[in-house]
This record gives structure tokens, sequence and C-alpha cells, in this order.
């Protein structure tokens, strides 16, 4: 079957939950021209951006306002949806949280951060989690990444390992390092022989300007299809019988030496 995903690159407004959250519903709407789309992909912290430093008053408190409205959306549109994270706050503890719905508007998935990036002072001001990441879209093994986890093979190896199939990241990764952007990500699908799809935010806040270079691409590595550096959404089909056709040919899961290594 073709898994037919669009990717929301967006402008996200620097510590506005309120605006960010009717800025995507206004964008989903758009989604509605497309056809017969199964997944929606959105970037990272897209309710509060990294104004870290007022979490305590802009995160959401145990991210049910978060939760609540991307269930809605996804029974609204009967769209599953890989809903970027947003920065949620829960017994005083902040945390950069992925949320997964299917169709029907039930959750598959709450992931945190497992990786928080020091550059961008996130261990200062969030917790990261210790969860893995593995949910179903219509049938097919997935898991989902925030933007740093894809410095970490090992990470998103542990998670292809126990068969997943797509590898869904979701950022919001400067432009001065775009090109590592791409290079890891293409390397995470040649290396898992899975499809890696990545949404990244575009526009700046008052520390850095951000990339966009969305991307999908396939178990071979090549890019089926990239954005540029300004809004857009960007759409693809999977055809998902190319996982199981490379795993097959080059079949590097049985052929691991985990006498040597784990
Ligand atoms: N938001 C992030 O995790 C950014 C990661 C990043 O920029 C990197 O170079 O890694």
């Amino acid at each position: 079957m073709n898994l037919h995903v669009a990717i929301l690159q967006i402008d996200i407004t620097y510590g506005d939950p309120v605006k960010n959250q009717n800025y995507i519903e206004w964008k989903m709407g758009q989604t509605e021209a497309l056809q017969d789309i199964d997944v929606v992909v959105m970037p990272e912290l897209w309710n509060t951006g990294y104004d870290l430093t007022r979490l305590d008053e802009i995160a959401d408190p145990l991210g049910e306002n978060s939760q609540q409205f991307l269930s809605q959306l996804a029974k609204r549109y009967s769209v599953n949806i890989v809903g970027g994270s947003v920065a949620k706050i829960e017994k005083g503890k902040a945390t950069n949280t992925m949320y997964v719905f299917n169709k029907n508007g039930e959750l598959q998935l709450e992931y945190s951060k497992a990786h928080l990036f020091q550059l961008m002072d996130e261990h200062k001001y969030l917790s990261a989690g210790s969860d893995k990441s593995h949910f179903d879209i219509e049938g097919y093994p997935s898991s989902g990444f925030i933007c740093y986890d894809i410095r970490f093979p090992e990470w998103m190896r542990t998670h292809t390992i126990n068969g997943s199939e797509i590898l869904f990241v979701v950022a919001q990764w400067p432009t001065p390092r775009i090109d590592h952007w791409r290079s890891l990500l293409i390397s995470r699908a040649i290396e898992n022989q899975c499809y890696v799809v990545a949404c990244n935010r575009v526009g700046s806040d008052p520390k850095n300007s951000f990339g966009g270079h969305s991307i999908i691409v396939n178990p071979w590595g090549e890019v089926i299809t990239e954005a540029g550096d300004q809004e857009m959404i960007l759409e693809a089909e999977l055809d998902m019988s190319i996982v199981e056709g490379i795993r097959t040919q080059i079949p590097i899961f049985q052929d691991r030496r985990t006498d040597l290594y784990e």
C-alpha cells in the first residue's frame, strides 16, 4: 500500500501558544485541498517555540490542551497526526513532548525528547524523556524522533531493530547546520533501510534562524521530495512495499554481529 504523507513546514511565533495553535488549525484547513492524506506531520515545539525561560507560564499543563486540539483535528480531517512536539509541564517539570493521534482521534504515542540540545539551552529548562517511541500508522510500524535525536544513530537503530519502517522526525533545526540535517537524515534512512519523513520549521526567533528543508527519504537513501526555506505543505506517496524489498535484498538486520555489538 501507498501512504500519503503531508508535512506542515511552517513558521512559529515565539512564545505565543494561542497564536500558534490558531495558525496550525488554519493550515490544516489547507490540507483539505490535498487528496486522501493519511498522515500530517508538524514541527518541534510548535506551541511555545524556544521561549524556554517562560515555560512556567506558557508550557501546556499536562499536555492536555495540545492533546485535545490534536485529537479534534485528527477526527475532523480523518487523518493520522504526528503532532510535532509541544512544551508540556507536569509537576513543575517541562518536557519537549510528541503526541501521535490516529484518524479516530485516539492517542497512539506520547514521547518526550530523549536527547536535550545544550547549544539551545534545553538542558537548563527541560527534562529528558526515557521512553521508547513506537507506534503504528495504518498498520506500518513507525517511530518518532525530535530534532537533536537524529545525531544518535544508536537510538534510532534501537527502534528499527524492533521493526520500525518509517522514522518521523520533527525539528527546529537552525540554518547554519542544514547540511548536517540533510546528511544525517539520508544516512539514517540508508543504514536503517526505512523511510525518513522529516519536518523542520522556517522563520526565526531571537537567537536562531531555521532552515526548513523538510524532506522525505526512501529506504535507498533517495530524496523523494524536499522543501526550500519558505513555508509550504510538502507531500509525497510512500510505496511501503520497497521496505521489505531492500531488507530482503541486503539483509542488514540478519547480518548484524550481535556477538560483537548490541
Ligand atoms: N532543536 C534541536 O534539537 C536542534 C538540533 C541541532 O540544531 C543540531 O545541530 O543538532
